[in-house]
């Protein structure tokens, strides 16, 4: 896999007011295998709690929250205090930065566990998230649909995320785009996602 190609040949799937980069897969199926399976294994995945028509539920879908510094970030609601980077996640940061030229300084990590879970409409524009930062989605097992809404016209824009692809949003994306990985019942593997963002300290 020629890396200084690869890192140049993305496109951007969005028509207007935003950027994705699809870079499609960036790991090799070995390797994306192993990383998949230390993830499963090494992360403390929790189930995440959230906000639906006022009322607290715990989410089926579990997540874990890495940074540099056990930095507080609130998410659907809830804060939550940062881990440490583990051994795989630093190199998997190292690798996005490299393929995307961005830089991070923690990554959101969500497992669902097969296509009955997914993540409604939103956008990541959290105050405490760097204003037009890049987030750089890394993806592992089952390969899903992921869709992005303009805010305003409604436009439709559909990509599959394969085991070992990265995707990057950045510039407005988040202003002016909402994102959700759609529920299916087509998929029963499990998928794992990280996104690496920036935290403004
Ligand atoms: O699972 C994904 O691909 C996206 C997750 C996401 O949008 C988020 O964590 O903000
Ligand atoms: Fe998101």
């Amino acid at each position: 896999m020629d890396l200084f190609n690869q890192s140049l040949d993305s496109k951007n799937l969005l028509p207007y007011d935003g950027i994705v980069n699809y870079y499609g897969p960036i790991l090799e199926q070995a390797r994306a295998d192993y990383y998949l399976q230390k993830l499963l294994e090494t992360i403390a995945w929790k189930n995440d709690k959230a906000i639906i028509f006022g009322k607290e539920i715990i989410t089926k879908r579990k997540v874990a929250w890495h940074a540099d510094k056990p930095f507080e970030y609130s998410y659907s609601n809830h804060s939550k205090f940062a881990l440490p980077w583990t051994t795989e996640l630093l190199e998997l940061k190292q690798l996005v930065e490299n393929f995307s030229s961005e830089t991070f300084n923690s990554c959101l990590l969500n497992l669902y566990h097969d296509g009955s879970e997914g993540m409604a409409w939103h956008s990541d524009g959290e105050t405490d998230l760097k204003k037009g930062g890049a987030i750089g989605s890394l993806s592992f097992g089952a390969e899903r649909k992921f869709s992005f809404k303009h805010k305003t016209s409604n436009e439709k824009v559909e990509i599959f995320l394969p085991h070992g692809s990265l995707m990057v949003m950045k510039g407005s994306t988040q202003s002016h785009w909402l994102h959700r990985l759609p529920p299916t019942k087509k998929v029963t593997e499990s998928r794992v996602n990280l996104t690496f963002r920036t935290i403004d300290q």
